[in-house]
């Protein structure tokens, strides 16, 4: 409702209560309130009709309703109402009484957000009564017109479901928990139910975006970053920007991604929603949320290789992807089985790291913020890094290019560049708990050899409540870039030659016969890098990240103080 429009009051029932109903211009909110308190369920409706004609009369009288509403009632913002309809068409009134076929009394039925525990949403409704035609036609229109002005809105999305991933419940999920919602909101959507992998990135390159206001995957990580690389080629192609370039400013892509998590790992939803939940993402979908997102760009030397929003791992993670994929039929289990394995195996890699750090950067990745929705760190930052950036086209500060690389060579159990914190369901912290969606920065991990029972100390820590970085062997650093060599290719000029690391064929076997048999005391060669759960088959990388490349229908995780009230909230 616009500011300065009038405000809407009736007396209306709710579940057989005459309740104060407003639409309130300054607050932009549906609120309501018991008029007096419920004395049994017997009361017969048509009394309780009757009543609230009487009270219609007595605001005539008086001349309005008074304007606070005391403790005790209900306020739903517009921001939230998810659809209104005649309840008479949604059916979604229970007729109990006589009475209604004589009178034939009118309603509406509101559809809205509610939150439950765990940033968990939920869609509630509530059906208003009126005691007459023109005054139900007056609210449907009022709350329709609010409606109409939510332009942030998707009218029509294109859906890619991946009916093998997680547990194989994609397209289920979809028809029986999201479909339905999204018919409620007056959503339209062209469904692809993807026939082979890399279906919808491909997809994506032809298909007319202008057509659609957002794009969904349904699936997991996977799924979300097949989606990601569609997306983001498509707008580079479209734009005539060349990806394999590693200075290249990429162009932002303006349609945004929702994700319904089905799938093994949900990283990237858990990280941006708070829970892992298809109604919940859902419901951020149809209110239009829009959370913009930093992404990382991975090349080697002139080529690029591959995005990622969430982790690049090289050593634990990505040998634990690796190991996992020969597992797959274990199902999600099969992380566990490769994580423990990995454990066990203790293997390190010997390498090189140089990086950048993001000077612009407002928090550490010691610090104890955490990136929630609205967040002041990213919005800082990004107009810190903007600062720099202008400067720097200005000559006022030197190019950075060249300078201020630090370098760090070393055995490391683990090198892991988190672009985002990286929660998921087991570990709710993730790898890095303040790194930010949004601030143009990775945080860099650097966890260097040192005994299997520091290495379960470290993991530990990720569980509870401990700095998981406060260990000699453990580096922690937010850049805004990094490269990475591993040792047998750090004398080598050519290393463009290298096509998989694994391809060396003395190496192949003896990495193999090592992994097979760890108590020989050998160490592989080489790891492979977690790309957001996929393989990368070239070890010497370089990352960059590139601020605010993409947008997601998501808001950040939100403060768990609006839980505690609920929505809709007691006022
Ligand atoms: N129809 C299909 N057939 C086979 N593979 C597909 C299909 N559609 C998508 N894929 C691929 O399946 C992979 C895994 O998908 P997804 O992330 O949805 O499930 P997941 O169980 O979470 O997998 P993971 O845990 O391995 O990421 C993705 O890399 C995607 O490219």
């Amino acid at each position: 409702m616009q500011s300065g429009a009038p405000a809407l009051r009736s007396v209306l029932t709710v579940k057989g209560q005459s309740c104060e109903v407003s639409l309130e211009p300054e607050r932009a909110a549906l609120c309501w309130r018991e008029l007096r308190p419920r004395r049994g369920r017997e009361r017969s409706r048509a009394a309780e009709l009757c009543l609230t004609r009487v009270l219609h009369r007595a605001r005539a009288l008086t001349g309005g309703l008074k304007h606070q509403f005391p403790p005790g009632g209900h306020v739903v913002p517009v921001s939230e109402i998810i659809s209104v309809e005649d309840a008479d068409a949604g059916e979604t009134y229970h007729h109990g009484s006589n009475w209604q076929h004589m009178c034939k009394p009118h309603a509406f039925t509101v559809h809205y957000v509610q939150r439950m525990k765990k940033h968990r949403w939920s869609c509630k409704a509530v059906t208003f009564w009126c005691s007459d035609e023109v005054l139900c036609c007056q609210w449907l229109k009022a709350l329709g017109d609010l409606l109409d002005r939510q332009t942030c809105r998707p009218k029509h999305l294109l859906v890619y479901i991946n009916p093998y991933g997680g547990k194989k419940k994609g397209k289920q999920i979809y028809e029986r928990k999201v479909a339905p919602l999204f018919s409620l909101a007056g959503i339209s959507t062209e469904v692809i139910v993807t026939e082979f992998a890399n279906h919808a990135r491909d997809n994506l390159y032809e298909v007319n975006l202008d057509k659609y206001d957002g794009i969904l995957c349904v699936g997991g990580d996977g799924m979300f970053s097949e989606v990601l690389h569609g997306l983001i080629g498509r707008v580079q192609k479209d734009t005539a920007i060349d990806p394999n370039d590693p200075d290249v400013v990429l162009s932002p892509c303006d349609i945004r991604i929702g994700i319904i998590p089905a799938g093994s790992t949900d990283c990237v939803c858990f990280a941006t929603v708070g829970v892992n939940d298809p109604v919940t993402s859902a419901l951020h979908i149809i209110l239009g949320d829009s959370q913009v997102l930093d992404v990382c760009a991975v090349h080697r030397k002139k080529r690029f290789l591959k995005y990622t929003v969430s982790n690049l791992g090289y050593g634990f993670y990505g040998d634990i992807l690796k190991s996992s994929e020969k597992n797959r039929w274990l199902g999600p289990a099969r992380y566990d089985f490769a994580g423990f394995k990995m454990f066990l195996s203790r293997n390190w890699y010997e390498g090189t790291v140089s990086f950048q750090p993001a000077k612009w950067a407002a928090g550490s990745p010691r610090d104890l913020t955490r990136c929630r929705s609205g967040c002041d760190v990213c919005r800082q930052s990004i107009a810190q890094l903007e600062e720099h950036q202008r400067a720097q086209a200005r000559g006022l500060v030197r190019n950075e290019q060249e300078d201020d690389w630090k370098t760090i060579k070393g055995k490391f159990m683990a090198v892991n560049a988190a672009n985002m914190c990286c929660a998921c369901p087991r570990s709710p912290k993730g790898l890095s708990p303040a790194a930010h969606l949004a601030d143009g920065a990775a945080d860099l991990i650097l966890v260097h050899k040192c005994s299997r029972i520091n290495f379960l100390r470290h993991l530990i820590r990720h569980t509870n409540k401990k700095d998981q970085f406060d260990f000699p062997f453990v580096e922690v650093y937010r850049v805004k870039n990094f490269q990475f060599t591993p040792k047998h290719l750090e004398e080598d000029d050519d290393v463009d030659a290298e096509s998989t690391d694994m391809a060396i064929p003395g190496k192949k076997n003896f990495a193999q016969i090592c992994a097979d048999h760890p108590s020989c005391g050998c160490n592989q060669v080489n790891s492979v890098w977690n790309c957001d759960g996929e393989t990368l088959d070239q070890t010497a990388i370089e990352m960059r990240v590139h601020s605010q490349l993409i947008k997601l229908f998501a808001r950040g995780i939100e403060d768990s103080k609006l839980e505690d009230v609920g929505c809709p909230s007691r006022v």
